[in-house]
């Protein structure tokens, strides 16, 4: 039963990031730490399922490894205690053996083959803007996004949640980004098309729903988005996605899509690999684009029907970001004159996705999941009821 009617295709909405349904790991090596870092794993090789969140992991940029630097320093914080400050080169190899261990062949020739496409990117192509590669709050962010996260440990739910607006169910808004960020970002991406056409170089665009739009973590953006899902992200998601991995989000994709003339025009509907998806809106000036949404679904209930209250629709305002959980559900409306850009950060945490394959089967953010939960409860309420009666007739 397709989700809703209409023109949405969940079924359709593959990518290479996301095939629907099932839930697929990625496929372009991006990040995704599945089934590490979250559980013991033998006598030799330990990480704690708790990551120490105040340990300020090592930076492995300079390493020549199979793996992404990013890797390292997001599972530094699962080391043992005891491992916690020995010598970066220590936590490297114990941490290398942790990952060789746990990846197959063909995960680490993908990764490879990935790292080598990004190296090929990263050494030919010339950034417009290099200063949008390290993060820099005060020049990305509008002041009330930066003022929210400077708050004590006490205050900082409180004030995170001043400068949200929830105009459904499980999705926030919020005022993020400064026009000139955007801007800027706007002309970087356009520089790196202008590349890729100049050059004719074979690149990789960040799912299969999208003929346009780029990887910014392919182009050298990793750490500095890695750093963003680091010091803002989680302390967003520990507060409204708790149910999801919250603070745990440790690995993720980043990347824009592009809507307008000559460009992608809408987007399926479809669910994201993500736990946790951030869309800020970068501009320019266009019509249409809405986001519609239908309900946060697990892979068993995702082609049922939406209900009424689930349905919600969203005008992209350039600067503000969206956020909500990856399972749910949603596409865009048909860009139907401008252009639009939008930067997606595709939030993951290998210990939510480990700990999901011990569910049996029920999901507590799964709106189905719950409503089938309610009524078993009812059932049994009912039987037992219905049992006392009969014993008190018995009785009487
Ligand atoms: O076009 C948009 O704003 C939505 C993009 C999106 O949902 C995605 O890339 O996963
Ligand atoms: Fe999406």
């Amino acid at each position: 039963m397709p989700a809703h009617s209409g023109a949405d295709r969940l079924d359709a909405a593959s990518s290479s990031t996301q095939p629907l349904p099932p839930a697929a790991p990625t496929a372009t090596g991006n990040g995704n730490a599945n089934g590490i870092g979250s559980v013991p794993m033998n006598s030799n090789y330990r990480l704690r399922l708790i990551p120490h969140q105040n340990h300020k992991p090592d930076n492995y940029d300079d390493l020549q490894s199979e793996f992404t630097p990013i890797f390292f320093s997001s599972l530094e914080r699962y080391l043992p205690p005891q491992l916690l400050n020995v010598p970066r080169e220590a936590k490297y190899k114990y941490m290398r053996g942790i990952l060789r261990r746990y990846s197959s062949e063909g995960d680490r020739a993908r990764a490879k083959k990935h790292k080598e496409y990004r190296q090929k990117i990263i050494s030919n192509y010339q950034p417009l803007y290099r200063d949008l590669y390290e993060l820099d709050a005060t020049t990305f962010f509008v002041p009330s996004f930066i003022e929210a996260f400077m708050a004590s440990d006490s205050n900082i739910v409180q004030s995170i949640k001043s400068i949200m607006s929830e105009p459904a169910p499980g999705v926030y808004t919020f005022n993020m980004l400064q026009p000139r960020f955007c801007e800027k970002l706007l002309a970087e991406v356009e520089n790196f098309e202008k590349w890729i056409t100049e050059t004719k170089f074979g690149v990789m665009r960040p799912n299969t729903m999208n003929k346009y739009g780029a990887v910014l973590d392919d182009i050298g953006m990793e750490s500095m988005l890695h750093k963003l899902m680091e010091d803002f992200i989680r302390h967003i998601s520990r507060v409204f996605f708790a149910d999801v991995g919250g603070y745990s989000l440790d690995s993720h994709h980043g990347f824009v899509v592009q809507y307008g003339l000559n460009r992608d025009v809408e987007l399926g509907f479809h669910v994201d690999d993500s736990e946790v998806t951030l869309n800020v809106c970068l501009g320019k000036q266009f019509s249409g684009g809405e986001l519609f949404f239908r309900g946060v679904r697990c892979d068993k209930h995702v082609h049922n029907e939406a209900l009424p209250e689930e349905i919600f629709e969203y005008s992209h305002v350039p600067g503000h970001a969206i956020i909500h959980r990856g399972r749910h559900r949603h596409g865009a409306r048909p860009t139907t004159a401008g252009s639009r850009v939008n930067l997606l950060l595709w939030c993951r945490s290998a210990v939510f996705r480990e700990l999901k394959k011990h569910n049996n089967g029920y999901a507590s953010w799964c709106g189905d999941c719950q409503r089938e939960k309610r009524e078993r409860l009812i059932q049994a309420v009912s039987e037992k009821k219905a049992e006392m009666l009969r014993e008190r007739v018995v009785h009487d």
